[in-house]
Parts: structure tokens; sequence; C-alpha cells
């Protein structure tokens, strides 16, 4: 579904550049529901960003399905846009018309692309949970069922791809719950391929793999060992809730991110471990790859 090969983001002011993404790798499979984590200033948002056809990427390869979203034309992004993905922002006032009814507010992408269909309208609504409260305005919704709304109103126009950037960042963790088991019964009935952004290390037990990426670079990988742990611990085995990095390792199998010309990246506080800074020495021994500090050139 997704492909991106050395992608780059600059971010040109009068005198200053940023490069929020340095060559980055990533694929999504079809029918995948994914997370990345990463620190603030990563380039978590700017990555999904320009996947949702919000932003321009700068150089390298970015396919989605059918579309190369470097070469796009603008027309064609309208229309890329409408019709392949749904997009969610952690604030729910971006996706949502305030004086209009919960419904109304599902209406209102499938009226823009001239294709109104209040049953399948009203079905989304059910779908998240809000069948009761569809007639309700949006100021008479708690923030919790506005964010429900904000997910019906994404997948309007029936989009193949979802697109949520910290989706549960200013919601309990009851509702955060209950968005991610959303988000799991779309991708597992409907097949959306769903991409997460999040700082959030707990929501990781609810996907399949989590890429982190660090200085816009993908830098590790955590691949669920088991997929039906998911439901084991909807069933309250509770292992992997609301913790730190000792989660994530208890569920899923970290991996390093080699690229096609087989750069990887080491964390910082390793290399800071062993002294190595310009250069190290690599040796084989047939099953590992020794990463050492260099030899002394003296001895
Ligand atoms: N429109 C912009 N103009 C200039 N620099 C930008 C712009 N958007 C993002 N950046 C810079 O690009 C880098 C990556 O930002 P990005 O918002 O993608 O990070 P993030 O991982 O999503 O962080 P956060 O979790 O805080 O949202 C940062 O250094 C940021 O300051």
């Amino acid at each position: 579904m997704i492909t991106c090969e050395g992608l780059v983001k600059i971010y040109k002011s009068d005198d200053l550049e940023v490069v929020a993404l340095q060559g980055l790798n990533l694929n999504v499979r079809d029918g995948e529901m994914m997370a990345i984590i990463g620190n603030s200033g990563s380039g978590k948002s700017t990555l999904l960003n320009i996947l949702g056809g919000l932003d321009r990427p700068s150089a390298g390869q970015v396919h989605v399905g059918p579309w190369d979203l470097l070469k796009i034309t603008e027309e064609q992004l309208v229309a890329y846009k409408r019709d392949t993905v749904g997009f969610i922002w952690q604030s729910n006032a971006r996706n949502l018309l305030p004086y209009l009814t919960a419904l109304e507010n599902v209406e209102m992408p499938m009226m823009l692309s001239s294709r109104l269909d209040r049953t399948y309208a009203k079905q989304l609504l059910e779908w998240v949970g809000l069948k009761e409260r569809m007639h309700n305005k949006l100021h008479q919704l708690s923030g919790g069922e506005q964010q429900r709304v904000a997910i019906a109103i994404s997948l309007a126009n029936r989009p193949k791809l979802l697109l949520a950037d910290e989706p549960t960042g200013s919601v309990d963790t009851a509702t955060s719950d209950l968005i991610m088991n959303i988000f799991r019964r779309l991708n597992q009935e409907l097949g959306i391929t769903v991409v997460i952004v999040t700082h959030d290390l707990s929501l990781a037990s609810k996907v399949d793999r989590v890429v982190a990426i660090r200085d816009g670079l993908t830098s590790t990988e955590f691949v669920k060992r088991n997929p039906n742990l998911d439901n084991v611990q909807q069933n309250g085995d509770g292992a992997g809730q609301g913790e730190g990095e000792g989660g994530i390792h208890a569920i899923h199998e970290e991996y390093v991110v080699v690229d096609r010309v087989g750069r990887l990246q080491i964390p910082k506080a390793y290399l800071t471990a062993l002294q190595i800074t310009d250069r190290a020495s690599m040796e084989f021994d047939g099953e590992r790859i020794i990463i050492s500090p260099p030899k002394s050139l003296e001895g």
C-alpha cells in the first residue's frame, strides 16, 4: 500500500533549512495496522502529512497504491485526498463543524464529492458507537465522542488508507482503548490499512507492527510475536498496557532497520557507551556482525 524510499523533506524559510526527513524508508502492506512512534521533532507528522497529500515531498520516492506522490499533479492530489485517504488529527476541531449535527458532519464530505449516502453515514456513526447521538450538535458531545465523529467523517468517502495523527492524544485511557478497538474493527472487517502516529508506547500493543523514527529516519522496528495477543489483552490479561519500553518488548520483537544498501542506525547511547565517534571496527564471525570501538592504530 505504501512504499517510501529515500524520502526527503526539507522545510525552507528565509534563512533556515530544516531537514525533517533525511531519506526515510518505509513499507506498509495492504491491510496492515501499524504505528509510527518517535520523539517530538523526529518527523512523524511530516511523514503523515506527505502520505495524506497535505504536504509535498522534497525528494526520494513515495507511492501510495497506484499514486506516485512526488509526481502527482494538483488535480490528481484532490482526487487522491478525496478517494484514497482518510485523515484524523489529535485535535478534532480540524475535522468537525460545531454548528452541525454528528450526522450532518459525516454527510458533508460525501456532499462535497457529490456522493451523499445517508444510510452509509448512519452506519458509520453506528460503527463508532454513536447511533443514539447522531442528531446531536457537536457541542453536545464529549471530546471522546467528537473524536469518534471525526473517525466516521474520515471514512465517509470509503478510503483504503486511514492516517491518524495522535488520535488518542487528548482523550482518557478508556476512550483511547475504544478508539483503538474501532480502528482494529475497521482494519479487520473492512480491510482498511491503518497508520497511526503516536509518541504513546502503550498503543503499541494494539497494533501488529511499530516503526520507530529517529531524526527523520526509520531506526527500529517492533513486530508482534503473536498477533493473537491483542485479543488476550482485551480480555483483561493486562500485560503491556500503559507502560514504557518494557511493555513493548514483552509483546514485540525488536529489529534494527537495514536499508537497501545495507545502512543501519546505531543508537547514540550505544555509541557513547563504547566511545565510538567517527569510525568503528566491524567483524563477521560467520553468525554475527560485531561492531566495536576502533582497534588502536599502534596495536
Ligand atoms: N512547516 C514547517 N516549517 C519548518 N519546519 C518544520 C515545519 N513542520 C515541521 N518542521 C520541523 O521539522 C521537524 C520534524 O517535525 P514533525 O512535526 O514532523 O515532528 P513530529 O515527530 O511529528 O513531532 P511532534 O510529535 O512534536 O508533533 C522539526 O524539526 C520541526 O520543527
